[in-house]
């Protein structure tokens, strides 16, 4: 006998994140003590071909879901978001596409969960916030790694005040695959599919940022960052940047509260991992620095299993805590119940990734850009709905052909 709520997901694409995620979906909640929620997945479209969809069906969904509960598949993702025995649609598309998918999504009346990065740019991030908001839905930026057991206990020590006021947080999210192992089509490093460093990986340089210095303070004193510098390096052939570096100040947060807080984020595709990372000699990724001791998160960021707190006064000992992965998820189940147990509650946003802050953290990337002269095609930017991506996509793969 269970009092467990089921969650209906609508998978649109069935590309890598999707099937990742599918998977984490369908592990038994209860391997991670979760009791309240159970996921499964009702449909998936594909936007390549309704054949793409079966095999997804078939290859992820069925062998873990069973045949008693069906899983739709379509070849469009317009059915899918029409399909009444969807609950939440899950987007997995490329960065270039969320906001027309959202839209999609939203108009039809369809809570959404949205991969990182949310848009392309700050005006698409408000336009989806104010649609959800509108007709009442809940909107969410999937970004996972907030949810983990680890960013919460990182953020409770923060606000306990074990490391004293935040002075200065650095963070890095650089992978070492240096950007010619992809063909220039490859989202990681095509400007059309808002490719590049920058919305990929320095999303989540940002994301620790955010978390450690903005969402820690109470949210009548949460206030934007200025971007004080950014420098850019292109991918040779394609333009998008291969690497960033942004330098951020946030503003006092009261007069007897906080002074501002320095920010440092880094990510560069040729720029290796600690490949020591699971040593004691290991390099911290994440340094959020304060006044009475700093706590220093081990990468890759994204999904970070041990952190350390180090306290100024030298007495106290070296705190080390590490966490694992339950039941064997990627860790994205944790961000999967957050949705659900907001939907079924009926919020319209997760206070881990309130709207304003996914909002503030596509204005970084905007001023980013803006100071580094990065601008992706107007189809991508636009805030335009709908845009017919399907023609954009054929166009832009006519071009790609050509110029190859
Ligand atoms: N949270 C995380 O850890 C990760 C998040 N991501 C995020 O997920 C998103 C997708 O990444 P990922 O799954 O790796 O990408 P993939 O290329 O593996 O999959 C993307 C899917 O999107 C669909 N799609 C629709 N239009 C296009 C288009 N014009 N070009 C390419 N694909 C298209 C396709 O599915 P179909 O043909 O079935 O419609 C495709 O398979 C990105 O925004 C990325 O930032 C990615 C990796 C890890
Ligand atoms: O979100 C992500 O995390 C892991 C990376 O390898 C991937 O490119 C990115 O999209």
């Amino acid at each position: 006998m269970t009092n467990a709520k089921t969650v209906r997901w609508g998978m649109m694409a069935t590309g890598g994140i999707v099937r990742t995620m599918t998977r984490d979906l369908l592990i038994d909640p209860k391997t991670r003590g979760v009791d309240d929620i159970l996921h499964v997945v009702t449909a998936a479209a594909s936007s390549s071909s309704k054949q793409s969809a079966e095999e997804y069906v078939e290859q992820c969904v069925t062998p873990m879901q069973g045949k008693e509960t069906p899983c739709i598949p379509y070849g469009t993702y317009e059915e899918l978001v029409k399909d009444p025995n969807v609950d939440i649609i899950y987007v997995g598309t490329p960065h270039s596409h969320h906001y027309q998918n959202c839209m999609l999504a939203l108009t039809n009346n369809k809570p959404v969960l949205c991969e990182k990065a949310i848009t392309v740019n700050a005006a698409q991030a408000r336009t989806l916030v104010r649609e959800a908001k509108q007709r009442n839905l809940f909107f969410m930026e999937a970004e996972w790694t907030r949810y983990f057991p680890l960013s919460i206990a990182v953020r409770q020590k923060i606000q306990q005040g074990q490391i004293g006021e935040v002075v200065r947080v650095s963070a890095d999210l650089s992978t070492g695959e240096a950007p010619e192992i992809y063909d220039t089509g490859h989202r990681n490093v095509n400007k059309d599919l808002a490719g590049g460093a920058l919305l990929d990986l320095g999303i989540y340089s940002l994301l620790w940022i955010f978390q450690t210095v903005y969402h820690t303070l109470p949210k009548d004193k949460r206030k934007p960052p200025q971007v004080r510098g950014s420098t850019m390096t292109p991918e040779p052939r394609t333009g998008a940047d291969e690497s960033t570096t942004i330098l951020l100040e946030f503003p006092v947060s009261s007069p007897t509260g906080r002074r501002n807080t320095h920010a440092i984020a880094t990510t560069a595709m040729r720029v290796h991992f600690d490949h020591a990372r699971e040593t004691e000699s290991a390099t911290p990724a994440v340094r959020v620095q304060g006044d009475k001791g700093e706590i220093q998160v081990f990468g890759p960021i994204y999904r970070p299993s041990r952190f350390r707190v180090i306290h100024a006064d030298q007495s106290k000992p070296i705190e080390v805590y590490s966490f694992g992965f339950p039941g064997g998820t990627h860790g994205m189940s944790w961000e999967g119940d957050e949705a659900a147990r907001c939907m079924l509650a009926g919020k319209l946003e997760s206070e881990g990734m309130p709207w304003e802050e996914s909002v503030a953290i596509m204005a970084v990337t905007d001023e980013v850009r803006r100071q580094c002269g990065l601008v992706y095609p107007e189809l991508i930017e636009t805030t335009d709905y709908p845009v017919d991506m399907k023609a954009r996509d054929a166009a832009v793969k006519r071009e790609f052909i050509n110029r190859n």
